[in-house]
């Protein structure tokens, strides 16, 4: 169960406050793999960041029982004065993970960084940053991965990989994704969110909501 319950969220701008959404209620759908799509700007990274709980609503609030991901594509959490194993053994330990030198094996091998796991961060190209995040978050098991643009990380056998990690994982736990990619909503998803205006609709049918969704972006 994921309830979104009188949710406001804006931020501040010149113009004064932007709202993104107002008194929103809804409940989000967890049965199955969602996509959430909208036109530039509509919110969709707003609502993965409230769903997350990497930002917190004005007013109003998430209920969920679910274990989310932090939305993967975001590099946040890691510190790029840390090495590879520290900001790996860190993200372990804040997402109760039990064996942390297993974690480690595995997410060195899976972000294909070699030595460079020792190294600060700051010394990885964006490309090996984005495959570390990827790696610490498909290594730990969540009832939900937020998945925002994240199987187009790295170069194109790196993709392949995550794409084919994340297949595996959507199998036993649930998908929302954030992408303008079709194909790839078409390869996770079954069913979609539109966001218009501030307002979510649920299509059960994700080729509705997609038809629902191109018509919108005309
Ligand atoms: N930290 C912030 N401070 C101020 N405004 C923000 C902030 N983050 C997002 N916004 C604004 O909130 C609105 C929604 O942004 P968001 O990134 O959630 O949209 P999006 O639907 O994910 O867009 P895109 O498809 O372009 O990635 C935009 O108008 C954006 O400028």
């Amino acid at each position: 169960m994921i309830r979104i319950e009188n949710m406001t969220k804006s931020y501040p701008s010149k113009l004064g406050p932007q709202y993104i959404f107002r008194d929103l209620n809804f409940d989000f759908p967890t049965e199955n793999n969602v996509a959430i799509l909208g036109k530039n700007g509509t919110g969709k990274s707003t609502l993965f960041r409230l769903l997350a709980k990497s930002e917190y609503p004005d007013r109003g609030r998430i209920v969920t029982n679910k274990a989310m991901s932090w939305p993967v594509a975001l590099q946040t959490g890691i510190h790029p004065q840390m090495t590879g194993r520290e900001n790996t053994r860190f993200i372990g330990r804040i997402n109760n993970v039990r064996s942390l030198a297993r974690y480690e094996e595995k997410v060195q091998e899976f972000a294909e960084v070699g030595k460079r796991f020792d190294l600060p961060v700051k010394n990885y190209s964006s490309g090996m940053r984005a495959k570390l995040v990827f790696a610490c978050c498909m290594n730990i098991d969540f009832d939900i991965y937020l998945i925002d643009e994240a199987t187009s990380v790295g170069d194109p056998i790196f993709r392949k990989k995550a794409r084919a990690s994340l297949k595996e994982k959507s199998e036993q736990a649930g998908v929302i994704m954030v992408s303008h990619e079709l194909d790839q909503i078409r390869e996770f998803c079954t069913s979609a969110v539109v966001i218009d205006e501030g307002k979510l609709t649920y299509y059960a049918d994700l080729e509705e909501g997609i038809s629902v969704y191109t018509q919108e972006s005309k």
